[in-house]
């Protein structure tokens, strides 16, 4: 893929003697939505770790928009325009849900009020009338589209979310999802992890699997799904 926004090229993970990811390439175009799937254990985190700096890979080469992040700390890459949610969200307890969002925007260093821009990002997931609550008092949701305003805070061309929307009901999936497919309109690409089929499968234009630490498809979701080794993953036939 010429041009590609991310270009992951035989990243290998180990822990010990475990070998959590062999050897997975992987590119994106900019604005692109993928999905990325698979059992548990099969690496996705691992993968995506690796990607945002949180893990060291043991082997291979990532880059976004042609700049090289071998070697840098996520802030740095963070800085470069690669943005991340956690599984389980990570906002400072002891901070304002404004200045939750704050931090990343000032982190970011764009021009103008601080304040009127993470005010601006709480609008964008409809956090504005609870930006002075602490996360404490949130909903699991509201944590959710926390999450997602520190990541839009920092203006990413890349936003993995990593099971954003593990725990919730339908509708609130729904509110999730929405948020997602507004952020790709404005130019983000967008990897997400999910086990909710239904949500990737309705935001994903391309889907990657990864079973046992390794990239067995990608390609056009309806053709992913169809194919016997994703079946016999997901059955456990594999
Ligand atoms: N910090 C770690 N130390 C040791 N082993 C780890 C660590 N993180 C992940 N693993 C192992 O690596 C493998 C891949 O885990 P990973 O969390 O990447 O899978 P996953 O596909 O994201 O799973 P899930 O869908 O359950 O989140 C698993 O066997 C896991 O136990």
């Amino acid at each position: 893929m010429s041009g590609a926004l991310l270009r992951a090229e035989g990243v290998g993970k180990r822990f010990g003697g475990f070998t959590a990811l062999h050897a997975v390439d992987l590119e994106l175009r900019a604005g692109e939505r993928l999905g990325l799937i698979g059992p548990n254990g099969s690496g996705k985190s691992t993968f995506v770790n690796c990607i945002s700096g949180d893990f060291a890979a043991h082997d291979g080469r990532v880059s976004l928009d042609g700049q090289a992040l071998d070697g840098l700390k996520p802030h740095r890459r963070a800085r470069l325009g690669l943005a991340r949610t956690f599984q389980l969200p990570q906002p400072f307890g002891s901070l304002s849900v404004l200045e939750n969002v704050r931090v990343p925007v000032l982190f970011a260093g764009q021009a103008g009020s601080a304040t009127a821009r993470a005010m601006q990002c709480l609008e964008q997931v409809e956090m504005a009338g609870k930006a002075e609550c602490l996360p404490r008092e949130l909903t699991q949701v509201e944590l959710r589209r926390l999450e997602l305003a520190r990541a839009i805070a920092l203006d990413p061309q890349l936003l993995i979310a990593d099971e954003a929307m593990a725990g919730l009901s339908n509708t609130e999936v729904d509110q999730i999802l929405a948020l997602l497919f507004r952020l790709n309109a404005a130019g983000t690409a967008i990897i997400m992890i999910e086990h909710i089929m239904r949500a990737v499968t309705a935001f994903a234009e391309r889907l990657v699997v990864f079973v046992a630490g390794r990239k067995i498809a990608d390609g056009v979701p309806r053709e992913v799904l169809a194919l016997r080794e994703v079946e016999d993953a997901y059955l456990g036939r594999q």
